[in-house]
């Protein structure tokens, strides 16, 4: 069985491509280890969402769609059998440095005047590259000795974090173009600030989502007065909700929790229009620029969608090919842990709201899960909110105090329950730290994930 492995690894099948100055090469592949692709630069520079190649080492990618930018031309050796790949001549890489550009502007406008660096958010439909082009902003950035923050409050792909997150880290080193900004601190070296959401999208838990942002955005300001990403400033990525009608409140909650003061529009006119409107340049001091979507950026699916959380949940507690990691189990007594499920709450009794009124749904109240088979396969965010000893006041807090302390402290990381035991009332625990699970709250998310 090693032996055909073996064999087929040698025998996979490699090709050089020629790129002229401004192409791009574009490939897709699987998941499977019989799809994974390689690439060498041969000669010349080329760059992958921004992080260059360096000439020589072989990259290995799976399950990714890629694009290779060269600005000067370059030589290539791809290696395996891509489901696509093809080179392309129109690329919108020239507006996207010209952005890159005016960046660089503010941000050494901010060195001189001891003011914050820019504060970016893209905004726009789904698939349309927002993460992509934030990736090369940030890349390009590092490049110029700058230490930006990248603020992701797409809860759907959680790229900083876990599905379901609304996080922020500071890049001081170009992105890893084979594990992007994965998920697990032991392999990038870095912990983000992760706030708990559990849902895919902002219009699911519009209150809670919109708590959360304001949460993160008072934490970020904070951050940014720290001396080493202070004149670099954030470039956010949103969800592709905040262009539908529906999302367009918490779009503004976002921009205005953050103070953001340059706004790239990724492919929607409509939505353009609308920001221009409601924040004319000349007097709210925030730049809106419209930018129009690579030729390359691949729609994907749900299934596709799902297959990435999973990977990226994997990944957390497994490690990357180059960082593998191997998580520790533990055996948890149920009276040790006490979870909350996130965003779901009793409803508000009709006689206690003004006439006519529907009941809503009180978003930002946790409510307790009783642990048992319910958790079995399920994601758990250790909260850094400690429990409260039996006794103390603090064990005295009204349901409400409790999610209002709870669902405004960051988590500490996950924990996976890979098995219960009702009789015995115990669960199995994988965790990526050895040690004790630590007397903190647990939140729940409605996504489960099965190892494979
Ligand atoms: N020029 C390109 N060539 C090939 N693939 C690309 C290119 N640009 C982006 N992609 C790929 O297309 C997919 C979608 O891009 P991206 O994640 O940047 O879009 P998005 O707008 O952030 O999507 P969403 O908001 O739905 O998460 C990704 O898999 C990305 O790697």
């Amino acid at each position: 069985m090693a032996m055909d492995e073996e064999t087929k690894k040698v025998a996979a099948p490699t090709k050089i491509v020629q790129l002229k100055a401004g192409q791009e090469l574009r490939f897709e592949n699987g998941f499977a280890d019989s799809e994974t692709v390689t690439l060498k630069l041969k000669a010349g520079h080329a760059e992958v969402f921004g992080s260059e190649l360096a000439t020589d080492p072989s990259y290995t990618f799976s399950g990714r769609k890629v694009a290779v930018y060269t600005w000067h031309g370059c030589s290539l050796e791809l290696g395996g059998t891509p489901t696509v790949d093809y080179v392309a001549d129109e690329t919108p890489m020239q507006s996207y440095l010209n952005v890159h550009l005016a960046l660089e502007q503010l941000r050494v406008a901010a060195e001189e005047k001891g003011e914050d660096g820019p504060k970016v958010m893209l905004v726009g439909p789904a698939d349309v590259g927002k993460t992509s082009l934030a990736k090369i902003l940030l890349n390009y950035a590092v490049k110029q000795g700058r230490k930006p923050i990248f603020v992701d409050i797409d809860p759907n792909e959680g790229s900083i974090s876990l599905p379901g997150t609304l996080a922020a880290t500071a890049i001081g080193r170009p992105i890893d173009m084979e594990e992007e900004l994965s998920a697990s601190s032991a392999t990038t070296g870095t912990s983000p600030l992760t706030y708990y959401y559990g849902y895919p999208s902002p219009l699911d838990k519009p209150k809670l989502f919109g708590a959360l942002v304001g949460r993160l955005a008072s934490i970020v300001d904070r951050k940014m007065s720290e001396s080493d990403v202070k004149t670099s400033g954030f470039i956010m990525n949103t969800p592709s909700q905040f262009v539908d009608v529906a999302g367009y409140d918490i779009l503004t909650h976002a921009i205005d929790s953050f103070h953001v003061n340059a706004i790239l529009v990724i492919g929607h006119e409509r939505l353009y229009s609308e920001l221009t409107r409601r924040y004319p340049p000349a007097d709210s001091g925030i730049s809106i620029v419209k930018l129009a979507k690579s030729g390359g950026v691949v729609t994907r699916d749900k299934i596709y969608r799902r297959r990435l959380q999973m990977h990226k949940i994997k990944e957390y507690f497994y490690g990357t090919p180059k960082g593998e990691l191997s998580p520790y189990s533990s055996l948890v007594p149920f009276s040790d842990v006490a979870v909350r499920r996130v965003g779901e709450g009793t409803l508000a009794p009709s006689s206690a709201l003004p006439l006519g009124s529907a009941p809503l749904l009180q978003e930002t109240r946790l409510v307790k899960v009783d642990p048992g088979d319910i958790l079995h396969h399920s994601i758990l965010a250790v909260s850094h909110a400690a429990l409260p000893d039996p006794g103390s006041a603090a064990a005295q807090l009204t349901p409400e105090e409790e999610s209002n302390v709870v669902l405004a402290t960051n988590v500490a990381g996950f924990v996976y329950v890979s098995d219960v035991d009702e009789d015995k009332k115990k669960m199995t625990v994988l965790a990526p730290n050895p040690g004790r699970l630590p007397r903190r709250y647990m939140l729940m998310a409605a996504m489960k994930w099965m190892e494979t």
